[in-house]
């Protein structure tokens, strides 16, 4: 169950594919913004890295048990009252549910009113754009043990946000990061003009 207090809070998940800058982002805007940035890719299990390392791509049961540790931090953080950020590929739409809405949504009627509806304070920033970019960007990356060919399978995985979805603000990966951060910041005065 999300807190809900009237102290002004929210919490950005940055979600999309490997490669698609998501930390890069998330670590500007931690900066900027003074924000805690949480990693989602630091909660993955040893298996869940060596599976990946390896080139195979997560399944469904690989990435539930991640998801609800994810979303038990988002809990904490909303219950705390804070700021915070998020990374997340959160490719599938059933797994931005399980972040947003814990077990309940494993085992709800995938339709239910509760479940489609926006949780309040939470929104997802949708970095999505071209592909050969985002590759050619991936082969650039030093270090990752998420290789460029994975970047086939995370796009076969991603059910971009459609509108039944109204709590996603979306970003070009082609533009600068400095220049989604101030778009960023533009969706946070938004907000807070309307709280
Ligand atoms: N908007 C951007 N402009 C230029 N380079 C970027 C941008 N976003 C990400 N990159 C670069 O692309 C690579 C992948 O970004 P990263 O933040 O690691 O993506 P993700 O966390 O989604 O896997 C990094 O080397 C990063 O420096
Ligand atoms: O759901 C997944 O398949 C993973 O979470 C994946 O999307 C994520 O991208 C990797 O953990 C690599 O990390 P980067 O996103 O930092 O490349």
């Amino acid at each position: 169950m999300f807190c809900r207090c009237s102290t002004l809070r929210m919490i950005y998940i940055l979600m999309g594919v490997s490669g698609s800058g998501k930390s890069s982002l998330g670590a500007f805007l931690s900066e900027k913004l003074g924000w805690p940035l949480h990693e989602g890719d630091d909660y993955h299990t040893q298996e869940n890295i060596q599976k990946m390392s390896r080139g195979d791509a997560l399944s469904d049961q690989d990435r539930i048990p991640w998801l609800l540790k994810l979303h038990q931090l988002l809990q904490r953080e909303l219950c705390a009252g804070s700021n915070a950020l998020m990374t997340c590929s959160a490719l599938k739409h059933h797994y931005r549910r399980v972040l947003l809405h814990g077990s309940r949504a494993l085992s709800a009627d995938p339709h239910h009113e509760l479940l489609l509806s926006a949780s309040p304070d939470v929104y997802f920033l949708f970095l999505s754009g071209d592909t050969s970019l985002i590759q050619q960007r991936m082969m650039e990356r030093k270090g990752h043990y998420m290789k460029a060919h994975m970047l086939t399978s995370q796009i076969k995985a991603l059910e971009p946000p459609q509108s039944d979805e109204d709590n996603v603000l979306l970003l070009d990966v082609s533009r600068s990061i400095s220049d989604l951060a101030t778009d960023v910041q533009k969706h946070i005065k938004q907000l807070q003009q309307h709280k």
